[in-house]
Order: structure tokens, then C-alpha cells, then sequence
């Protein structure tokens, strides 16, 4: 049984996951591809000698009846339209983050989807997926290190393209943080407030970088949450939970230590592909496993989507007011605790 994917956006995601789902994964197939750039659809059908047709836009990759399931790896404005459209056409649905570019538009999503009466996307949260952050919630949740009290914890990225503006901080960056440290520590968020340290030389004119958001969960944990996309030195992510009985470390990714010169020294990665390369494996070959074995999506779905705009859109309004905003809480529906299973056309 083969899960034929539709693809929209063939950029630097996009093309990782055509990649990892022709030549890695199994039980998927690339059989529709679109791009607003048409040399981006090309080239990807040429370097992966794919069997795929080639269409002008979304709803035609949707409408097409070979396609099962619709990756949607577009820029983050572009996938409200793409999910909605293939939630009408009942088609399943991988959505990189964001889910869509407000909160608005993520529960619109979570609406038509109700309506639809079936679960079908799965947003790509891929930290949830993460080894590391798996064993961390598991010292978590065993209260090994006793209650979480505090937060640290750090996303840096080497450097920025011109096209990244200050509020991206959130929508694009943070947005990992805000998914996953909720799920670490199964509370939710209570308020937010941002503060803008000196700016690094290293960003360009427009951007505001680094940037700290301090969140607060009802629970009380407070969290100090870092954001620097021109640390200028590598791909850098971090986590520190502080208990009431002891701390807990994401680990850091394994490298070879070399003494040499003096010196003794371990490499630092630079690019995000590969620091969560498992974990887009694992996130991937769990939404097609799943859609074979139950009919529906495992892992993150559009609510998680939801819940994360919730707390980013606050983010965004902070930023501007500088001013601690509190982050609207809302109950989870039925629908997304126990959905109806459905039946996966075989090939
Ligand atoms: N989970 C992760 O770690 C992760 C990593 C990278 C990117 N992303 C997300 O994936 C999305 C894409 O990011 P990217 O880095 O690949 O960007 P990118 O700019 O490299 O690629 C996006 C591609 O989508 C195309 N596109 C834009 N609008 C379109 C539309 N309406 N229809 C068809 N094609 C369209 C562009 O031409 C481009 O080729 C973003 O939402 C980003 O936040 C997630
Ligand atoms: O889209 C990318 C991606 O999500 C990376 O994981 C993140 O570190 C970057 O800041 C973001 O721009």
C-alpha cells in the first residue's frame, strides 16, 4: 500500500522531504508536484527522477485523483489556502509549520475539519519527534528531577536571508519552542512579554535580533526563551529544565571530540536539516504508518497548529506593545481527543 503525496512548494523543506520520502522512507510516492517558481519544480524532478506530474497550482495537485495526501511546504502565508482546499477535497494533509499565518486562520482550519468529521492533518512539529526531546519529557514526566520551576533554553541560527523580517522571530523560529515545551511539561501558556536585546551587527537593517520572550504557564513555570538567527557561529538549540530537585539538559548532538594543537574541540552544526534529520524522518514515516494502520494522522494535528498561533499571535502583539500579553486559553474539542478512524484506499 503506497501513500501518493502531492506536492506544494519544492523550496529547501520541500525538497528535503521528496528526498527523504522517494529515497528513504517507506510507503510513499511522489506523484504530483507544483511550484510558483516553475525552475524549483524542474530541478527537483530532475534530481530525484521523479515520476510525477507537473501542475500549475494547488488546487489542481489537490483535485488530482492519483494524489492521496498533499504535502504543503509552501511559504507559511500560502498554507491556509492549500490545507483548506484539501481538507474539502477530503484528502489527507502534512503542513509544515506555521499551520497558517494567524490563529483566525488555524481555527478555521480546525473548523472545516470538524466539519469534515475526519482527522486529516498533521502539522510538521518535528521536535515532538526528536530523540532528545522524547527522553527529556521522559526524565519529566518520571518527576525525576521533581516539579519544573524554570526555563532555559536557546534557537540559534547561524545567519538570516534578507527576506527574514523580526516578526518571522516568532512565526518561523519561536514557533518550535512554543510547540514543544508545553507538550514537555503538559501545561499551557498564560502570558508572554519580549525584550530586545542589542542588536548583533551581524543582522541586516530591517531586523530586530536577538530577541528574549519570557512566557509564563498557568502553572507558574516561567520560561526564558531565546531567539538569535545571526549567532554567527552555527545552528545552536538548547533546553534547560530547572525542577525542584534537579536540572535537566536537552543533549547535545553527538560529535567527535579532537585534541589537537592545544586545543580541544567538538563541531557544531551550522544547518537545520540536519540537526532534526531524524526527527523529519520519524514525523513523516509516522503520518504515512498511521493514515495505513488507523486511517488517520498520528502526530501533531491542526489544533496543535491552533494552539500554537494562539500563543505566537500574542508574541507578535508584544513585540509591539512591549507590554506582558496574556495568551488566550481554549478547550480542546472532543474531536481531537477521539477522532473517527478512516479507510485508506489501497493500491
Ligand atoms: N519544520 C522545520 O524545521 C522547517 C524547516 C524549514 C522550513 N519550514 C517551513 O516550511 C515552509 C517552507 O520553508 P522553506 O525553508 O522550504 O522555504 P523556501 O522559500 O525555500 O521554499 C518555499 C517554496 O514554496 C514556493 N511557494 C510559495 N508559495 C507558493 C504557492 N502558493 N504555491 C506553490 N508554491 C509556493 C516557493 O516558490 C518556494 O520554492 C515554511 O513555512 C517554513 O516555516 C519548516
Ligand atoms: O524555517 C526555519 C526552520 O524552522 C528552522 O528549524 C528554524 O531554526 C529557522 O529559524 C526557521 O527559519
Amino acid at each position: 500500500m503506497t501513500l501518493k503525496f502531492g506536492v506544494i512548494g519544492t523550496g529547501a523543506i520541500g525538497r528535503e522531504h521528496i528526498n527523504r520520502i522517494t529515497n528513504t522512507l517507506s510507503g510513499g510516492k511522489i506523484v504530483a508536484v507544483t511550484d510558483v517558481n516553475n525552475e524549483a519544480v524542474k530541478s527537483v524532478i530532475d534530481e530525484f527522477q521523479l515520476d510525477a506530474a507537473i501542475f500549475p497550482d494547488d488546487h489542481s495537485v489537490i483535485k488530482d485523483p492519483n494524489v492521496d495526501a498533499v504535502l504543503v511546504t509552501s511559504w507559511g502565508p500560502a498554507h491556509e489556502h492549500s490545507v483548506m482546499a484539501a481538507i474539502e477535497a477530503g484528502k489527507y494533509v502534512f503542513c509544515e509549520k506555521p499551520l497558517a499565518a494567524t490563529a483566525e486562520g488555524c481555527q478555521r482550519i480546525v473548523q472545516a475539519e470538524m466539519k469534515q468529521g475526519k482527522r486529516l492533518v498533521q502539522v510538521g512539529f518535528m521536535r515532538r519527534y526528536d530523540s532528545g526531546y522524547v527522553e527529556l519529557k521522559r526524565v519529566l514526566d518520571s518527576h525525576d528531577i521533581g516539579e519544573p520551576l524554570m526555563i532555559r533554553c536557546v534557537h540559534r541560527n547561524t545567519s538570516s536571508n534578507e527576506n527574514y523580517t523580526s516578526d518571522m522571530a516568532v512565526s518561523d523560529t519561536l514557533i518550535h519552542e512554543i510547540d514543544v515545551l508545553h507538550w514537555l511539561v503538559n501545561d499551557e501558556y498564560q502570558s508572554v512579554q519580549v525584550f530586545f536585546p542589542k542588536k548583533t551587527k551581524h543582522a541586516l537593517g530591517h531586523l530586530i535580533d536577538p530577541q528574549i520572550f519570557i512566557l509564563e504557564t498557568k502553572a507558574g513555570i516561567v520560561i526564558q526563551a531565546e531567539v538569535f538567527v545571526n549567532c554567527n557561529y552555527g545552528y545552536d538549540i538548547q533546553c534547560e529544565v530547572i525542577g525542584e530537585d534537579g536540572v535537566a539538559h536537552l543533549p547535545e548532538v553527538s560529535s567527535v571530540v579532537t585534541r589537537k594543537e592545544g586545543k580541544r574541540s567538538t563541531e557544531i552544526l551550522v544547518d537545520w536539516k540536519l540537526r532534526f534529520q531524524d526527527a523529519y524522518d520519524k514525523e513523516l514515516q509516522d503520518f504515512m504508518d498511521s493514515i495505513r494502520k488507523t486511517g488517520k494522522p498520528n502526530g501533531p494535528s491542526s489544533w496543535d497548529g491552533y494552539i500554537a498561533a494562539i500563543t505566537s499571535d500574542a508574541c507578535l502583539k508584544a513585540q509591539q506593545t512591549g507590554e506582558k500579553e496574556l495568551i488566550q486559553s481554549v478547550e480542546k474539542p472532543v474531536f481531537y481527543q477521539n477522532t473517527p478512524q478512516l479507510s485508506f484506499k489501497q493500491t
